[in-house]
């Protein structure tokens, strides 16, 4: 088993989203959050990313990379600049298996700042394999791609679950992967006030 949750409560500012969350991934599987907006799908990923403190339960965000709403690209440096500087961070040699796997290699030279919105985002997305993280946690992955990229975008995914690797993922859109299973995560819906805490970050990271 790649990742394994039990009685997670997760909160958003004041309010306690969710509690009593229990769930797990094994290598080579994709799990997608399933609930309509506002039930806590980007909570859950945050909470498991390590942004936001769990109020109960305990999370290993050092095995997870988190691809967010926001690109997070650095607008002043080139496409192979933010890459290898990634890549610098999380310890990996090599960008050019993720320029292949996102198709980059005509951008590489372009400012992050004058890219389109589907290609920043194809270019925050490579992030994810340089990483070398076992756990992808998708938010709205697919936001801005075009169909061909969405697809580009599944094979990329599927390769990381061919190499044991997993994902768990807030999307509403079909990524054709092979072993998927669903979560709906009303059934953990919590509304109340989150208990107070004496963690400066816990509201500063919201
Ligand atoms: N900074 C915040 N402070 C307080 N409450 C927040 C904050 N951000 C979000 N919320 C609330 O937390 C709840 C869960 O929001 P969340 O973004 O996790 O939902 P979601 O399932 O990802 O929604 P969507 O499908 O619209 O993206 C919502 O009721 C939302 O209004």
């Amino acid at each position: 088993m790649t990742l394994t949750i039990t009685d997670l409560a997760c909160r958003r500012g004041q309010i306690t989203v969710l509690r009593g969350v229990s769930l797990s991934v094994a290598a080579g599987e994709a799990l997608v959050l399933r609930g309509p907006n506002g039930a806590g799908k980007t909570t859950l990923l945050r909470t498991l990313a390590g942004l936001t403190p769990p109020i109960a339960g305990t999370v290993d965000p050092d095995i997870c990379a988190y691809a967010a709403h926001a690109d997070g690209l650095k607008g002043q440096l080139t496409v192979a600049e933010n890459l290898t500087f990634w890549a610098s961070i999380f310890g990996t040699a090599d960008i050019a298996p993720a320029v292949a796997a996102f198709d980059l290699a005509p951008l590489l030279h372009r400012r992050a700042a004058d890219l389109s919105a589907g290609q920043k985002r194809r270019t925050s997305l490579a992030r994810l394999p340089l990483t070398g993280r076992k756990v992808w946690l998708l938010d709205e992955p697919t936001v801005s791609l075009d169909a061909a990229n969405v697809a580009l975008f599944g094979r990329a995914v599927a390769a990381h679950l061919g190499t044991g690797g997993s994902a768990i993922l807030a999307t509403h859109i079909d990524l054709g992967l092979p072993d998927v299973r669903t979560l709906d995560i009303l059934q953990f819906a919590a509304r109340h006030a989150a208990p107070v805490t004496d963690d400066p970050f816990a509201e500063a990271l919201e």
